[in-house]
């Protein structure tokens, strides 16, 4: 199945290794936490739609941190892919899948990354032509022992996880063959970021990123 995103879901996972999860309340928090986020060394970004903010957010970043791969997180249905896509997101993700929000997708222009939580619904998103998928909730669903199962029947699958994760089990995550990132609202707290502490933010991202580039060697 051909698709014409601007960047593929392979791209976007592999530009991780860790997504931070971003719940924005105030929109002049969008481009400054932004900037201490790829200060730290972090490229991908989701913007979750869940508040109000959110949309303006994703245009923010997407016209003012050019170096960031800016997404939207909490995409549900067909016409939020279109709000996002139109801010100048590059990816959406969702927490599930419906068949409308799948078809939106592959007649879209930016990845739509899929969240699943079994092997059902992997079936349906990969006879849909999606290969990479969100794993959510990651912890609530078996975690690492749940994706290193699944990746039996179904090997050439990637994943993203998130729900739950941290600085205590992030690694075990990406050490996963099938796991290109590990995604989450640790490295952005909401108290860190109603605060405007952005150093702090910056060094919970670099640390984040150290720790994933110690599996690579
Ligand atoms: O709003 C959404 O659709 C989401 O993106 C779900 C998030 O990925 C998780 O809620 C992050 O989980 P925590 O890191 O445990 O806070």
């Amino acid at each position: 199945m051909t698709k014409n995103w601007k960047v593929s879901s392979d791209e976007v996972f592999a530009q991780g290794p860790v997504v931070p999860v971003l719940v924005i309340k105030d929109i002049e928090h969008a481009v400054p936490l932004a900037k201490a986020l790829i200060k730290g060394g972090i490229k991908v970004l989701e913007v979750t739609l869940r508040t109000p903010v959110a949309i303006e957010a994703i245009r923010r970043i997407a016209e003012e941190v050019p170096d960031a791969l800016v997404g939207a997180g909490t995409v549900t249905n067909e016409a939020q892919l279109k709000q996002v896509t139109d801010a100048g997101a590059l990816f959406a993700i969702s927490p599930g899948m419906t068949s409308e929000l799948l078809d939106a997708g592959n007649s879209g222009s930016i990845a739509l990354i899929p969240g699943i939580s079994s092997t059902s619904d992997l079936m349906k998103g990969l006879d849909k032509g999606y290969t990479h998928f969100k794993f959510f909730p990651a912890e609530a669903s078996g975690g690492v022992k749940a994706i290193k199962s699944i990746s039996g029947p179904f090997p050439d699958v990637k994943f993203c996880p998130t729900g739950g994760i941290g600085p205590e089990n992030y690694l075990e995550y990406l050490s996963l063959p099938n796991v290109m990132c590990a995604g989450g609202s640790w490295l952005a707290p909401d108290d860190a970021v109603v605060n405007g502490e952005w150093d702090r933010i910056s060094q919970l991202a670099s640390d984040a990123v150290k720790g994933a580039s110690s599996l690579n060697t």
